[in-house]
């Protein structure tokens, strides 16, 4: 059962659409890398799995059940505005959240304030940095033990040690329990080393889809003369000229033609290609 699936899903505000036409299945375990720009819909998509935002259109469903307003029990939500109290210390907000749920032990207890080795257990969560609120957060929606996590953002906070940290600490959680990431961000690198699904998204659209490998495999990079690409067999995503040669992202491509040289893309130059080419629809008329 996929943990997550959306069908012919849009969400509009008052502003506009937000997201368009998504229909996407996430396949179980392993990190899913949920990639945009700014602005190109991915809270909206993570609220709308959260059950905090209604589709306008379309529908979601967690593990076979559509989200109808209230979040999955196996669902686990990392909003980007965390939601802490700010009163309590670390240790008291840890406990806190254990008193409100009955599926939380005292050793549970115990095994988040251990996965916060580096953050004082005795500060005020609302005198905590951006980077430290964050991995608190992180790591009370870790140990809900949820079968699919959906993180928005997750690193935009986190110093180079912190971040490693807590990527270190979502893979355990991936390798030990089968858990489904789901994360956000605007920047590829930041979730390149550990995602093995990407879901590519702009202007609230679904450019691509899909195990990582599998997609590359699909796709090539032809480097040709500047004249033309009439001979070019295939789905061309994205072209670029210079006086010298031509440069083209290929989806399906046939044989390489004469007089061009061809490579698989790495996963940076494919995203880098795939927006570049809704931009260029974006502008034109
Ligand atoms: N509550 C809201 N009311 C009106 N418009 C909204 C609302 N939330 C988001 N939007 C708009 O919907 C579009 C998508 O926003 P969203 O926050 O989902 O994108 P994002 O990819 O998460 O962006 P970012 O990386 O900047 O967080 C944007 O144009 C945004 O301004």
């Amino acid at each position: 059962m996929s943990p997550l699936t959306m069908t012919a899903v849009g969400k509009r505000y008052r502003t506009g659409w937000a997201v368009r036409d998504c229909s996407f299945t996430i396949p179980e375990g392993g990190v899913v890398a949920l990639v945009g720009p700014n602005g190109a819909g991915k809270s909206t998509l993570l609220r709308m799995a959260a059950g905090l935002a209604r589709p306008t259109t379309g529908e979601v469903s967690t593990f076979g059940t559509p989200v109808r307003g209230r979040i999955h029990p196996h669902v686990s939500f990392l909003p980007q505005r965390r939601s802490l109290y700010r009163e309590l210390t670390v240790r008291e907000q840890v406990r806190a959240c254990a008193a409100m749920n009955d599926r939380w032990s005292t050793d549970r207890v115990h095994e988040v304030l251990g996965l916060l080795a580096g953050v004082d257990h005795d500060a005020k969560v609302g005198t905590l940095s951006a980077g430290a609120l964050t991995q608190v957060a992180i790591a009370m929606a870790l140990r809900r033990l949820p079968r699919l996590l959906l993180l928005d953002e997750p690193l935009s906070d986190l110093d180079p040690l912190a971040r490693d940290e807590m990527l270190r600490i979502i893979m355990t959680e991936v390798a030990d329990r089968g858990t489904t990431v789901v994360m956000s961000s605007h920047v590829l690198s930041d979730v390149r080393e550990v995602c093995d699904h990407i879901l590519l998204i702009d202007e609230g659209r679904v450019q691509v889809n899909g195990e990582i490998e599998e997609i590359l495999a699909r796709h090539r990079i032809l480097i040709g003369p500047a004249t033309g690409r009439s001979d070019v067999d295939g789905t061309v995503i994205s072209a670029s000229r210079t006086e010298r040669q031509s440069t083209l992202l290929l989806r399906e491509p046939g044989p390489t033609p004469e007089g061009w040289a061809s490579t698989e893309p790495d996963l940076e130059s494919l995203v880098m290609g795939y927006l570049r080419a809704a931009r260029e629809r974006r502008s034109s008329p």
